[in-house]
C-alpha cells in the first residue's frame, strides 16, 4: 500500500526512490512541485510524458505501477466493514446499550437474547446491503463513463484518440474533453477552446469557471485563487474543449484528498427524512419506556429494581430491528426488477423510494419531449422573407466552431445547419478560420472567427444563437440588403416575428456578423458586441414518440409536470401542447428575476413552462420547489441540467445523457422511451409501500405487546414473557414480513406518490396498537377463565404459551388484512405473503405443543382456551377489517 500512497508536500516514499532515479517521477505533479507552478514544458519532462501522449507500454507499465484511477472512498466495500457500518443503526445503537445495562446488572438473558438479536439483523443487513452493493456496482458498470485518452502504440507510431475506461488513466496521459465531459483526473491544460468547467463539488461554486492553457506559471503570488490553467477530477465541464495533460490520478486528485469519505451525497433525500422521523420518535419511546415501567412497577406492585430486565425486555419489544433489513431487500428486489425488465437503471438504492414519493417532475424540452433530432425548416432575412444566405452565414459558424475545437462534438443544432447548407453548395472551406468561442449556454451564443478570402487585414465574425441574446449585442441590421441603425422599435418587431414563428413550434437560430481589423490577440466574449442582425434559420424538432403518452400516464399517476428549458418560451409552450400539457402561464427565467425560495416556489406552482432556463435557473427552481415541501425529481439530458439533477430528490436522465448528466443521476432511463419512467414511479411506490407497511404492522404489533406486556406485569405476579420469547416472536414477525418483498402491488397503492409521513404513521401505529393490546388482554382473560374452568394446571408456562400462540395469529392476521399489496392481479392465486400468514399460524399454534415449548418455559394450554381464543380473534378480524377501511 506504501507503494500508491502519496505523501503530500514530501519528497517519494523510499520505497518510490529507486523507481524514481530510473524513470523520472510520473507521479511528481503531486508528490514534488506544485503542477500550477512549472512551465508546460517542465512538467512535461518531470512527468515523463510528450505532448502526443505515453505509449501503450508506458501507459500499461504505469498503471500497474501506481494503480488505477480510482479513489478509495469508491472501492467497493468489504464484508466485514460493512458488518461493523451496520452497528451504527440508531436502533442498533439502543439495542446494543439496553444490552450493556442488562449485561451490567447481570441479567445475563436479557443480554444475551439482546446481543444475538443485534447480530442477526447486523449480519442479515450487512449481507443484503453487501449482495445490493454488488447488484448496484453492476448496474452502475452499465452507465460507466470513459475519457477520450491520446496514446501510441509505441514511440513511432502517429497518436490515437481513444475512449477508454476512466480507471485506466494515469499520470501523463494526454486526454481531450468536450461539453458535458466529466474531468476524469486532475489535468494541466495543453490548450482549451472556450473552455468553463463547474467546479461546484470542489468549491462549491455554481457558475462555470473559465479555464485556459498557460505555457507559464501565473505569477507566485496568485497561488490563493484557482489555477486557471489546471482542471481537477470531480469538475465537468459546462462548454468549450480542451487537451489536456494528467497530473494526478486516484487517492492523489485534489477532490479525493479533499473527501476522503464516500462520495457525496447532496442534501438529505425525502427517504431518509421520513425514516429518521419514525426512527427518533420510537427511539425517545424506548428510551423513555425501561422507567416508567420501573417506576409503574414500584409505585403499584413495590417492586425494585428486579423488574429492569423486564422492563428492557419490554423496550426491546418496541423495536423494528429488521427495518433496515427489509429496506434494503424491498429496495435491492424492486431496482433490479426494474433493471431486468423495466429498462431503468437505479443508480442510489434509496433514490427508487423517493421515485415513488416524487409529486413534481421537471424536465427539459430538447431530447426529452422533442427527439433532438432538430432539421433546418427555413432560412429567412430580417423581412421574415426566406434568405440562403442567413444559413450560409450559420453554417460558416457551425463548421469553423467545430473545426477549431480541441474535441469536435457536434451539437444537433450545428449538425442540422452543415446538413442543410451542404443541400444548398455552401463552402465555409472558402473561409479561413481563425478562432471559435464554442456555444456556450450561459450566454447562449456561438461565434467563429473567419477570414474572408482575399481581404487580409479584415476579421468576419460570425455569431449565432438564442435570438434576444443575439439580437442584445447588434446595433445594426440587414434589411432588403443594405445595413441600417436597429432602432428599438426594430428590435421589438424582430422580437415579435421570433415569436410568432417559435409558436409554430420552430426552434431558433438568430445569425448575425461584424467585421473588425484583423488583430493577433485572443478573442472573447466581449469582442461579440455591436453586431449586425441578419435573421434566423428555423428548425423542426420532432416530438418523441413515448413523450405524450409518458405526460399522460405522470397526470394519471397524480405527478405535476413542469417543463424547465432554455429554448424559446413560444417553442417551448408549443411542444407542451401538441403533446397534450395545457402550458397555462408560460413564465421566462428572466420574469422570476432573483427570486428564491416561497416566493420563487409560489411563482412556479403556477407555472407549467418556465423558459430561457439557465443551468442555474434550474436548479433554483429546483431547490425552491423541494423547500415548500414538494419531493422534486429532475429528467434531463444536457450539460445545462446538471446542477437540477444533482438538486433534486431524483435525478433522472435518459442513457444518451451527457457523461456528466449520467453521472450525476441517480436513475438512468435504459433507452430513449420514456414510458420507462412509468414503471420507475409504480416500483418506487410498490416498494414505499412494502416499508410503510412493514412499518405500520410491525409498530402496531410491538405496541400492542408492549402496552400488553406493562398490563400483565402490573397484574401478573410473574414475568409475562421472557426474554428469550421476546426473541422468537420477533425473529418470527421479522421473518415474515419479509415475505411483502414479494408481494405484488395493488393498483390503489400505486396510484398516488407514497410518501412516508411520520405524523400518519403514528397514528395509525396508535390506533391498531391498541386495538392489538386490547386483544391481548381479552386473551389474558379467556386464558384466566379457561384454566379456571378446565380446573387444569396454571402458571406462568401455560400463560407463556397461551399469549405465544395469540400473538403470532393476531399478527399473521395483520399481516393479511392490513396489507397494501395484492399477491397477482386477481387476488385468487397464493402468494408469498398467504405462504408466511400460514407459517406464522402455524408456528404459533403448534410450538407451544412442541417438545421445545419447556426451553421456552411454555406448557399447553387447555383445550377449551382454544375455543374461546377463537371467539376473540373472530371479534379481532371484524373489527381490524372496518378500521383497516378507515384508516388504510
Ligand atoms: N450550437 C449552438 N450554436 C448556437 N446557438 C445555440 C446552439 N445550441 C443552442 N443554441 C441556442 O441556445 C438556445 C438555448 O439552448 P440550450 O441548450 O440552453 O437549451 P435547449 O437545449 O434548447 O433546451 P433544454 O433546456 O430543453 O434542453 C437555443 O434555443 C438556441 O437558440
Ligand atoms: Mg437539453
Amino acid at each position: 500500500m506504501s507503494e500508491t500512497t502519496a505523501t503530500p508536500g514530501g519528497g517519494p516514499t523510499p520505497s518510490r526512490a529507486a523507481a524514481v532515479r530510473a524513470h523520472g517521477d510520473p507521479r511528481a505533479g503531486h508528490g514534488g512541485a506544485d503542477p500550477a507552478r512549472l512551465t508546460t514544458l517542465e512538467l512535461l519532462r518531470r512527468l515523463a510524458a510528450g505532448p502526443r501522449g505515453l505509449t501503450a507500454e508506458q501507459a500499461e507499465e504505469r498503471l500497474v505501477r501506481y494503480g488505477e484511477n480510482v479513489a478509495p472512498a469508491w472501492r467497493p466495500v468489504s464484508w466485514p466493514r460493512r458488518f461493523l457500518g451496520s452497528l451504527r443503526d440508531p436502533f442498533t445503537a439502543v439495542l446494543l446499550c439496553l444490552g450493556l445495562v442488562s449485561a451490567a446488572i447481570a441479567s445475563w438473558g436479557t443480554a444475551g437474547v439482546i446481543m444475538v438479536l443485534v447480530v442477526v439483523s447486523c449480519l442479515l443487513r450487512s449481507g443484503g446491503e453487501h449482495q445490493a452493493g454488488r447488484a448496484m456496482a453492476g448496474l452502475r458498470e452499465l452507465v460507466a463513463t470513459t475519457a477520450s485518452v491520446q496514446r501510441r502504440a509505441d514511440d513511432g507510431a502517429a497518436p490515437v484518440v481513444r475512449e477508454l475506461p476512466v480507471d485506466q488513466l494515469v499520470v501523463g496521459d494526454v486526454i481531450r474533453l468536450g461539453p458535458g465531459d466529466l474531468v476524469p483526473a486532475d489535468v494541466r491544460l495543453l490548450r482549451a477552446s472556450g473552455l468553463t468547467v463547474h467546479q461546484a463539488a470542489l468549491t462549491g461554486e455554481s457558475v462555470p469557471v473559465a479555464k485556459y492553457a498557460l505555457d507559464a506559471p501565473p505569477d507566485a503570488d496568485d497561488g490563493a485563487a484557482e489555477p486557471p490553467h489546471l482542471c481537477f477530477q470531480g469538475s465537468s465541464v459546462a462548454s468549450g474543449s480542451a487537451t489536456a495533460l494528467v497530473v494526478a490520478t486516484g487517492a492523489d486528485t485534489r477532490f479525493a484528498a479533499a473527501h476522503p469519505g464516500p462520495a457525496r451525497r447532496r442534501t438529505e433525500s425525502a427517504f431518509d427524512r421520513s425514516v429518521h422521523g419514525i426512527a427518533w420518535t420510537l427511539i425517545r419511546f424506548m428510551l423513555l419506556t425501561p422507567p416508567l415501567v420501573l417506576m409503574a412497577n414500584a409505585a403499584l406492585r413495590g417492586r425494585g429494581l428486579s423488574t429492569l430486565p423486564f422492563a428492557i425486555a419490554v423496550a426491546v419489544g418496541l423495536t423494528p430491528e429488521m427495518l433496515p433489513v427489509i429496506v434494503t431487500a424491498t429496495l435491492a428486489r424492486g431496482a433490479s426488477a426494474l433493471a431486468r425488465t423495466g429498462g431503468v437503471i437505479v443508480k442510489r438504492l434509496p433514490a427508487l423510494h423517493d421515485l415513488g414519493a416524487i409529486d413534481v417532475l421537471c424536465l427539459d424540452k430538447t431530447g426529452t419531449l422533442t427527439q433532438d433530432r432538430p432539421v433546418v425548416a427555413r432560412s429567412v432575412d430580417a423581412r421574415g422573407a426566406d434568405d440562403p444566405d442567413v444559413l450560409n452565414w450559420a453554417s460558416v459558424g457551425s463548421f469553423w466552431t467545430l473545426e477549431l475545437a480541441e474535441l469536435p462534438a457536434p451539437d444537433s443544432l450545428d449538425e442540422a445547419v452543415l446538413d442543410a447548407s451542404a443541400a444548398y453548395g455552401a463552402d465555409p472551406l472558402a473561409y479561413d478560420g481563425i478562432a471559435a468561442l464554442p456555444f456556450d449556454p450561459a450566454h447562449r451564443l456561438a461565434t467563429a472567427v473567419v477570414r474572408r478570402p482575399g481581404t487580409y487585414g479584415r476579421h468576419t465574425l460570425v455569431v449565432k444563437g438564442a435570438v434576444e441574446d443575439v439580437l442584445g449585442r447588434c446595433g445594426r441590421v440587414r434589411l432588403d440588403g443594405t445595413e441600417a441603425a436597429l432602432t428599438e422599435g426594430e428590435r421589438r418587431r424582430l422580437l415579435d416575428l421570433a415569436a410568432t414563428e417559435a409558436a409554430g413550434g420552430l426552434r431558433l437560430l438568430a445569425v448575425a456578423h461584424a467585421e473588425r481589423p484583423a488583430r493577433g490577440g485572443p478573442y472573447g466574449e466581449r469582442d461579440v458586441r455591436g453586431l449586425t442582425f441578419l435573421g434566423w434559420v428555423a428548425l423542426r424538432d420532432a416530438l418523441a414518440p413515448t413523450a405524450g403518452a409518458a405526460l399522460d400516464g405522470l397526470a394519471r399517476r397524480g405527478v405535476t409536470v413542469k417543463v424547465l428549458t432554455g429554448d424559446h418560451p413560444g417553442t417551448a409552450a408549443r411542444a407542451c401542447r401538441d403533446l397534450g400539457l395545457e402550458p397555462g402561464e408560460v413564465l421566462t427565467a428572466g420574469q422570476l428575476g432573483a427570486l428564491s425560495g416561497p416566493p420563487l416556489a409560489a411563482a412556479v406552482e403556477r407555472a407549467t413552462v418556465v423558459a430561457r432556463c439557465t443551468a442555474q435557473d434550474k436548479a433554483r427552481i429546483v431547490a425552491a420547489l423541494r423547500a415548500s415541501g414538494r419531493t422534486t425529481g429532475f429528467l434531463g439530458d444536457g450539460v445545462n441540467d446538471l446542477p437540477a439533477l444533482l438538486t433534486a430528490d431524483v435525478g433522472i436522465c435518459p442513457r444518451g445523457a451527457v457523461a456528466v448528466a449520467r453521472e450525476g443521476a441517480d436513475v438512468v432511463l435504459a433507452d430513449k422511451d420514456l414510458t420507462a419512467l412509468d414503471r420507475a414511479l409504480t416500483a418506487g411506490r410498490h416498494s414505499s409501500g412494502t416499508i410503510a407497511g412493514y412499518l405500520r404492522i410491525t409498530l402496531s404489533s410491538n405496541l400492542g405487546n408492549v402496552l400488553a406486556m406493562l398490563a400483565a406485569g402490573l397484574l401478573l405476579p410473574f414475568l409475562p414473557m421472557l426474554p428469550a420469547q421476546v426473541l422468537v416472536q420477533n425473529l418470527c414477525f421479522d421473518a415474515a414480513q419479509l415475505a411483502y418483498a414479494y408481494d405484488r402491488p395493488a393498483p390503489a397503492a400505486v396510484r398516488g406518490p407514497a410518501v412516508l409521513r411520520p405524523r400518519a404513521v403514528l397514528r395509525y401505529v396508535t390506533v391498531f396498537g391498541l386495538l392489538n393490546a386490547a386483544a391481548d388482554l381479552a386473551t389474558f382473560g379467556v386464558l384466566a377463565l379457561a384454566v379456571h374452568l378446565s380446573d387444569g394446571p396454571g402458571g406462568p408456562a401455560v400463560f407463556h404459551a397461551g399469549w405465544f400462540t395469540e400473538n403470532l395469529l393476531t399478527q399473521a392476521m395483520m399481516m393479511l388484512l392490513l396489507r397494501t399489496g395484492r399477491s397477482a392481479p386477481g387476488g385468487r392465486t397464493i402468494g408469498p405473503v398467504h405462504l408466511a400468514v400460514t407459517a406464522l399460524a402455524v408456528l404459533g399454534l403448534l410450538l407451544p405443543l412442541s417438545p421445545l415449548a419447556p426451553a421456552l418455559d411454555m406448557a399447553a394450554p387447555p383445550p377449551l382456551y382454544y375455543a374461546l381464543l377463537a371467539a376473540v380473534l373472530a371479534l379481532y378480524a371484524v373489527t381490524l377489517t372496518t378500521a383497516g377501511r378507515r384508516y388504510a
